[in-house]
């Protein structure tokens, strides 16, 4: 996207954005001008109260009424500017939290698919880093620039009309500093830019290495690894200076254009009043006002780089937004009202094509149906298509073509939205918290005899049980402390907590001692009554166990049906199938 582009984009976000929080964006702005005047009306009582008691020998009492005039002008500008802030800082805040919502809404609709695409260390510092920035420059950035507007043109209204060469030097000093600000902004947003690239890249470049420590261990690669994070973190650090210079030097070059034009204001004043041709009170009035005059272009070069950083993250958090809504089927079910009641008689699958891409389709006219206390297993060699398949039935990825639905007994087909699916992955989550927690998760009020229900046909009642805490064993965010095989065990007990009428896995028996694969698959089979359980293999004992087999082969899905004397009976937890 062009330069040109870009800006438009980020303009157009950033009005969508002011708009969720217009009123409170209003009321900053809004009090800021009240305080703009309260501090011209302050500065213009103040210079006829000092002339008056000092040049013109009146007393306090006798100027009570300016005197008044500036309390109130003083008190009202205190108040003013607190609640200017205040309202910049809720507006900011409201902006944060309703971005942060609505990125997280995307990813849920955008789903495990679509969210591949992007490295999850980019995902993490665009919720976290990315989201942030956008609070400085509603908090800051929008009212200063606001104040910089109204209190420099009320103050040049002013001077306009005490003295003529102090409007003049002010008047030509003062659009020198938005002009530099335009001239530095452009490689600003660059440096700021770079930096946001570095740092997305540093942060998915240390969560892989977080996530693959054991691999690089093995492989001798972590001081290689640790020397890449380094050269990340430098670049990172070297981007980070350069915006900081770009800063500084902005500041700088406003600091001298400010001095500059005060020194002439000054200089220009002093002479005229040595020689008589001035005031005292216009002189003090313009002094007081001068600096005023910068202080407002000041604050807002101090909250130039917030703008620059909040553009920066908004082209990450457009990057994060563009992910394609491939799951919208699980943003339709409604969580709170699961559909127990509603029989699923079985899934169908009709000339069903799926891909990732336009151009390379993964499964072609699929055919299939998946019923009711069956298990159906899906079989095929690595990158046949075995997940692929388990993504449309999930939900997860729309069909290319074809259609994927639910019918009733009566063969009327169901809403997606009414169909109440659990899945196990191959490498189910755990998250830091207790057993108890994580086979709970989400769910509310589950009694205990549940949970061991629920642990128990998973066949995890044993070794729950025989842990020291039990149920309030302590567990790691990846199932420190437990088999895999128990592990699997657990998010099986999961997925049957949520009471599915259908029921997906995928390789729930990878990677296990054959053990642990008998009793997975047992207690898969015993799962399979009154719902419909899939399971994605190419283990020959998880096979045997099945009702239906669906080989996937070269993009196409043929159904191996098993001989009736050979069908697969219902068996007791720890029970093994006849191969
Ligand atoms: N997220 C993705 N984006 C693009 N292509 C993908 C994606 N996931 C899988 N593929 C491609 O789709 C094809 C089928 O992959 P899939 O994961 O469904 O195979 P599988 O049979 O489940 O394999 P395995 O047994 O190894 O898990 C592969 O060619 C793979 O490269």
């Amino acid at each position: 996207m062009s330069n040109a582009g870009n800006t438009d984009t980020s303009k157009g976000q950033v009005a969508a954005l002011a708009r969720r929080a217009r009123g409170w964006l209003a009321v900053s702005v809004g009090c800021g001008a009240v305080s703009a005047a309260c501090l011209v009306g302050q500065f213009v009582a103040l210079a006829h109260i000092v002339d008056d008691t000092v040049f013109h020998a009146r007393t306090l009492w006798a100027e009570h009424t300016l005197l008044m005039v500036f309390l109130v002008c003083l008190l009202g500008y205190v108040g003013t500017r607190f609640a200017s802030d205040m309202a910049g800082t809720e507006a900011g805040l409201r902006i944060v939290a309703s971005v942060r919502t609505a990125l997280l809404r995307h990813i849920a609709k955008a789903g495990p698919v679509a969210s591949l695409r992007l490295p999850a260390g980019q995902i993490l510092s665009v919720l976290d880093d990315g989201v942030e920035a956008l609070e400085p420059f509603f908090a800051r950035y929008v009212p200063s620039a606001a104040m910089m507007v109204v209190l420099p043109l009320l103050i040049l209204a002013v001077v306009c009309g005490v003295d003529g060469w102090s409007f003049v030097i002010l008047a030509c000093t003062g659009p020198l500093v938005p002009v530099c600000m335009v001239f530095v902004g452009y490689s600003a947003q660059k440096a700021m830019d770079r930096q946001w690239g570095h740092l997305s890249t540093l942060a998915g470049s240390f969560l892989d290495a977080l996530r693959g420590l054991k691999t690089l261990r093995l492989f001798g690669r972590t001081a290689g690894s640790l020397e890449r994070i380094g050269q990340l973190a430098d670049a990172h650090r070297q981007a980070t200076l350069s915006v900081m210079k770009i800063a500084f030097l902005t500041s700088a070059s406003l600091e001298f254009f400010a001095s500059l034009s005060i020194a002439l204001v000054a200089v220009v004043f002093g002479s005229r009043l040595l020689a008589g041709t001035v005031d005292f009170r216009s002189a003090f009035l313009v002094l007081l006002l001068a600096p005023e005059y910068f202080a407002p272009l000041r604050n807002f070069s101090a909250s130039y780089h917030a703008r620059q950083n909040a553009m920066a993250a908004l082209e990450q958090i457009a990057t994060v937004q563009a992910l394609p809504e491939l799951a919208v089927a699980l943003d339709a079910r409604p969580a709170e009202h699961p559909t127990a009641h509603i029989e699923v008689e079985e899934l169908v699958c009709e000339h069903l094509s799926a891909a990732y891409e336009a151009n390379t389709v993964v499964l072609h006219d699929v055919n299939s149906t998946f019923a009711r206390s069956q298990l159906s297993a899906l079989s095929g060699v690595s990158g046949a298509g075995k997940s692929t398949l388990l993504s449309v039935l999930l939900g997860l990825l729309p069909p290319m073509a074809g259609r994927c639905y639910a019918r009733d007994a009566k063969g009327q087909p169901l809403p997606r939205s009414a169909l109440n699916v659990a899945y196990v992955p191959q490498r189910p989550q755990l998250v830091y918290g207790t057993i108890a927690d994580n086979l709970c998760m989400g769910l509310t009020d589950v009694a205990f005899d549940t949970l061991c229900e629920a642990a128990r046909i998973a066949d995890a009642l044993e070794f729950i049980e025989a842990l020291p805490q039990g149920f309030l064993t302590l567990v790691g965010e990846r199932g420190c402390c437990l088999s895999k095989g128990q592990v699997r065990r657990l998010a099986l007990a999961r997925a049957l907590l949520r009471k599915p009428d259908v029921l997906v896995l995928d390789e729930p028996t990878a990677d296990l001692d054959p053990d642990s694969a008998r009793r997975i698959t047992a207690a898969i089979r015993l799962c399979v009554a009154g719902r419909i359980v899939i399971v994605a293999t190419h283990k020959a004992d998880v096979l045997a166990c099945a009702d239906q087999i669906l080989d996937i082969a070269h993009g196409r899905v043929s159904v191996r049906k098993k001989p009736e004397a050979k069908r697969a009976p219902h068996l007791n937890a720890g029970e093994v199938c006849p191969a």
